[in-house]
């Protein structure tokens, strides 16, 4: 049976040239991009790549790839990531890993931001079946609740918890995450903005007009899809 999320990594793979400088997000088909970059060491050791997930760090250092920290990144010429789902004008939620506010700064260095993943991930509008990922300030908690239920009320603030510990799910940046479900979405252009000057949010999951292409695969075949 046909992987699409491998079929759409190795479409990926044809659109990057020696010597680039490449950011890879999180999951399955970066994980598999990563595979395939490394079974062409010509093609990988010419490449600088960092990361905005810790997971896939750990795949590229152990595949020998020339990992740099984002810190020391200030331009990338493609970043590549998967997302929950997309739009025909390629706005994504990126609420699944909770590493989102990395994925965004290193989406918005890139030249060129491409979002990968099976055929599924396409859908003709963002809809509630996915939620909105926010990350905040621990001290914000009661505050950025409180203001999101103003600004949408109905909708569901589920705290992300440990499933390892007693206590909230730390992000990798020290903050705490939250998911905001709706029964509606929202306009994407206001919902952006909104979230966004909500104080002590540090970052949300909508990726609102940033990605220049979708490289997806299903019962079709590949598809490449550029913003409508
Ligand atoms: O953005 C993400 C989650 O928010 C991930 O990139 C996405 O879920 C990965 O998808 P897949 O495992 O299907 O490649």
């Amino acid at each position: 049976m046909t992987d699409h999320k491998q079929e759409a990594a190795k479409a990926a793979v044809s659109i990057i040239n020696a010597g680039q400088t490449i950011g890879l997000g999180g999951g399955k088909t970066i994980a598999y991009l990563a595979e395939l970059l490394a079974e062409n060491p010509q093609l990988m050791q010419s490449l600088t790549v960092t990361s905005s997930s810790f997971e896939t760090s750990v795949l590229l250092h152990a595949q020998g790839f020339r990992l740099v920290a984002p810190s020391f990144i200030s331009r990338l010429d493609i970043y590549f990531d998967g997302c929950d789902v997309f739009d025909g004008a390629l706005n994504a939620l990126k609420s699944g890993g909770g590493i989102h506010t990395m994925e965004k700064l290193l989406a918005s260095a890139a030249d060129r931001f491409v979002l990968l993943g099976d055929a599924g991930k396409f859908q003709a509008a963002l809809n509630p079946a996915f939620p909105l990922a926010i990350e905040f300030l621990p001290q914000a908690l009661t505050i950025v609740k409180r203001r999101i239920g103003e600004l949408f009320p109905g909708t569901r603030f589920v705290q992300r918890m440990s499933s390892e510990k007693n206590g909230a799910l730390i992000s990798d940046n020290g903050n705490m995450l939250a998911d905001i479900h709706f029964d509606t979405f929202p306009a994407p252009d206001q919902l952006n903005i909104q979230v966004k000057m909500i104080p002590g949010i540090v970052e949300h999951s909508l990726f609102y007009g940033m990605a220049h292409q979708a490289i997806i695969s299903g019962a079709d075949g590949v598809r490449h899809i550029y913003p409508v």
